[in-house]
């Protein structure tokens, strides 16, 4: 992918009681898509510990992402715990044949904060040129 189908960085900050509601990172309209076309992917960067709650959850991916839990991630999978080795992941809105793929809608966006805060990122990648 080239840097010129990025997005800036988006840095989101929840404090405990704060969520984020479900949706998918792609466009329903036809105007949003007028700065680069449709979003491809999303990278999703996690850059702080949650104590608790926080997760992203991918229902449709049967995904359920545990993030930055005292420094630690996990995927689960099939109810099976997985620890990443990085603390991003890349979610896709397209599939190759540029169809969409609703697949990584997340369900919620984030689960409220119990515990702690939280820092995320998003670096969104588009069909074309992004300039804004
Ligand atoms: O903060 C998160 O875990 C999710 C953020 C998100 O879904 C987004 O920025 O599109
Ligand atoms: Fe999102």
């Amino acid at each position: 992918m080239l840097k010129e189908h990025g997005e800036g960085l988006q840095v989101l900050y929840y404090k405990v009681g704060q969520k984020y509601d479900t949706h998918g990172d792609f466009f329903m309209d036809n105007f949003s898509v007028r700065h680069g076309g449709q979003r491809i992917a999303t990278m999703l960067m996690y850059l702080s510990d949650v104590e608790e709650g926080g997760e992203t959850v991918f229902p449709y991916a049967n995904r359920i992402l545990v993030l930055c839990h005292g420094g630690i991630s996990f995927l689960i999978v099939e109810k099976k715990d997985f620890q990443l080795s990085q603390r991003w992941v890349m979610l896709y809105s397209m599939k190759p044949n540029a169809t969409l793929d609703p697949s990584y809608v997340h369900v919620p966006g984030s689960c409220p904060v119990i515990k702690g805060d939280k820092w995320s990122c998003a670096k969104w990648m588009h069909l074309n040129e992004f300039n804004y």
